[in-house]
């Protein structure tokens, strides 16, 4: 038998003003896909360069009003995406009602996203510790959503060095972080091999701010 061991599995723990949605997204997670497949060929994804000079293992792109970037000059909110020079796709309807929903349920019914970044991830790939703080209000939770290959999310306090929290991410979860909680640095733990029977070797993350 093949079990999936996660150190830490109790989300009670997380940090004040962070829940996670255990499977919220199942119902919407059909046209989700069929929305995503039809982003990612308007915007298609690409490694963007860190200001240090690095090429980022995650590929990225983004739909919505704005889109976040990363660049040999720093990180910013764009409404174009400096690779086509067009207007980032519009943000699907249901990813909208997704993103609300769960923030509603989370507690911040006055969420009103401006942006998705999509993240996609193969196995050998990991978000190192980092804050989002690039967004102008930070009264605006971060609602995040999990497809494909599982993850092992990892969120902390404000500081770098405060201990972590591993959070095991499947496939629908939906993972809120704000107002305490809305700086915890957080990341990705190094995605293992798999193959998911919908997303193939890759996990996608979508995740909704509010960026001006
Ligand atoms: O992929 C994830 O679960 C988190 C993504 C994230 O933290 C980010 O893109 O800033
Ligand atoms: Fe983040």
């Amino acid at each position: 038998m093949q079990t999936e061991l996660f150190p830490l599995d109790d989300t009670r723990l997380l940090p004040d003003g962070a829940k996670m949605l255990r499977a919220f997204g199942q119902p919407y997670l059909a046209d989700i896909k069929t929305a995503l497949d039809d982003v990612l060929v308007q915007a298609p994804t690409r490694h963007m360069i860190t200001p240090g000079g690095h090429k980022m293992s995650v590929a990225m792109t983004n739909c919505g009003d704005f889109g976040w970037v990363s660049g040999p000059s720093g990180y910013a909110y764009l409404d174009r995406d400096p690779l086509t020079g067009r207007h980032w796709p519009n943000m699907p309807e249901v990813f909208m009602a997704l993103a609300l929903d769960a923030a509603a349920r989370a507690g911040y019914p006055l969420f009103t996203p401006d942006a998705c970044l999509i993240n996609l991830y193969v196995p050998g790939t990991r978000l190192s510790l980092h804050q989002d703080k690039n967004e102008r209000d930070f009264d605006h939770p971060i609602v995040s959503v999990s497809l494909g290959l599982p993850a092992t999310f990892e969120i902390g306090g404000l500081k770098r060095s405060d201990p972590v929290q591993l959070v095991p991410m499947r496939h629908g979860d939906v993972l809120v972080w704000g107002g305490p909680s809305r700086l915890a640095f957080h990341g990705v733990r190094t995605i293992r091999k798999g193959i998911h029977p919908e997303y193939g070797a890759q996990r996608l993350n979508l995740t909704f701010r509010r960026s001006q």
